[in-house]
């Protein structure tokens, strides 16, 4: 079963609810996994089900990096906030990293974000 992670910091989680939206019915068929916030969100705005991790700040990044080292996850939707410090930069820079080590799909824009999700989608052809 495909097995995508789906994050975003709190200015774009306006903008990953809108990509969920736009691509419901490809992520229904496949398992979700989310940082805390985030995937309660996307459940609560468009009822999809996500496994939630913890909250991005303690530690939820760090659980779907190890998710990648384990080789359990096909690509990261990762909608990070260019503009805005956030205290647990170690963590965000682990869960890119790792993302490198493994070469496991990563998109940190809306635009990424929709190449990644269309590339899936073609592999469902
Ligand atoms: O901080 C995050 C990613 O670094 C996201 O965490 P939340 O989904 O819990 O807001």
């Amino acid at each position: 079963m495909t097995r995508i992670a789906l994050i975003a910091h709190d200015e774009e989680k306006p903008e990953i609810i809108d990509l969920v939206y736009e691509y419901q019915e490809m992520l229904s068929t496949i398992d979700l996994v989310g940082t805390g916030t985030t995937g309660k969100r996307i459940t609560e705005e468009t009822g999809l089900e996500v496994e939630r991790k913890k909250s991005g700040p303690l530690g939820g990044d760090l659980m779907i990096g190890a998710e990648i080292a384990e080789n359990s996850l096909d690509g990261v939707v990762f909608l990070r906030d260019p503009l805005t410090a956030q205290p647990h930069e170690p963590d965000i820079s682990a869960l890119l990293r790792i993302c490198d080590v493994h070469d496991t799909p990563l998109a940190t824009t809306r635009s990424s974000a929709e190449f990644l999700l269309d590339g899936l989608a073609r592999q469902f052809d």
